[in-house]
């Protein structure tokens, strides 16, 4: 990849950046099922560091987390609010406040040329059309990628598809990024170099990774299992406690709560 724009010039090309102090994720007292599975029964959190790591097994929850987070499901109780947004119930306004990247680009992209992605989430905001594709062709100079408004999808790597759902979320400018474990799978200068970009321009991340040692530099990670917060605190101690706890689980060979 190319080297992306400075991070000044990004966030001037992002326009009305929220600002990071005032980035607050509420969730009180969330049930949640899913196909009837009991996914949280009275989960309780409040986030507002700048950066915040979600980790644990696999089953434990992060994935719902971060539907929740970002509105795509409705609780079935309780509730989740960004910076004061009913997330799941005010849908215009949550897009405008929270945005979510996916392992697989192909999950998110919907459209088949880079510009019409871009633009459709603006639309999808409010924007008018020909505001829309304006900021769209900005977001991708701001990103060095000016060619890239009429390519086809189909025509860019993994890597490159992942850098079309980055700036299509960060041209909504969300003052919250929930990260799903977009980085699985890619190659590690790729992976940094994304990174890099949303260090510069996100005001708060919630990161639910199953790579550890990209989380240690956080502010806060959060230990998920069973839909319960096990352990919450500052990023080295959660992650050494899971670690020990891991290394014990898997010398069982035992996959029975998978
Ligand atoms: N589409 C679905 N239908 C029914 N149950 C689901 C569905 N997706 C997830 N679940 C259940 O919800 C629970 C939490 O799953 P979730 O995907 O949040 O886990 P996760 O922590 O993200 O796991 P992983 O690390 O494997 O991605 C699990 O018990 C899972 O079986």
């Amino acid at each position: 990849m190319t080297t992306p724009q400075d991070g000044a010039t990004l966030n001037a090309v992002m326009e009305n950046v929220a600002d990071a102090a005032a980035c607050r994720i509420e969730i009180r007292d969330l049930r949640y099922l899913r196909d009837g599975v009991e996914v949280f029964d009275g989960l309780n959190l409040t986030l507002s560091e700048r950066r915040v790591g979600v980790i644990g097994r696999n089953g434990s929850g992060k994935s719902q987390l971060a539907r929740l987070i970002a509105g795509l499901a409705p609780a079935d109780a309780g509730e989740v609010t960004v910076n004061g947004v009913a997330v799941a119930k005010e849908r215009l306004k949550a897009l405008r406040t929270v945005g979510i990247l996916f392992q697989n680009p192909d999950h998110q992209i919907i459209f088949p040329t880079v510009g019409e992605e871009l633009t459709f989430g603006l639309v999808a905001q409010g924007m008018p059309k020909d505001d829309a594709q304006a900021k769209a062709r900005r977001t991708l100079e701001a990103f060095n990628r000016p060619d890239w408004y009429d390519r086809s999808i189909q025509t860019l790597s993994q890597g490159q598809r992942h850098l079309v759902c980055l700036m299509a979320v960060l041209a909504m400018n969300p003052g919250v990024v929930v990260l799903d474990e977009p980085f699985a799978g890619l190659d590690l200068p790729t992976t940094l170099a994304l990174t890099r970009y949303l260090d510069r321009v996100a005001p708060a991340l919630v990161h639910i990774s199953h790579d550890l040692q990209a989380l240690r530099d956080y502010d806060r990670v959060i230990w998920v299992d069973q839909g319960k917060v096990k352990q919450d605190g500052p990023a080295a101690e959660v992650i050494d406690a899971y670690v020990a706890a891991m290394t014990g689980q898997g010398d069982s060979d035992d996959f029975a709560d998978l």
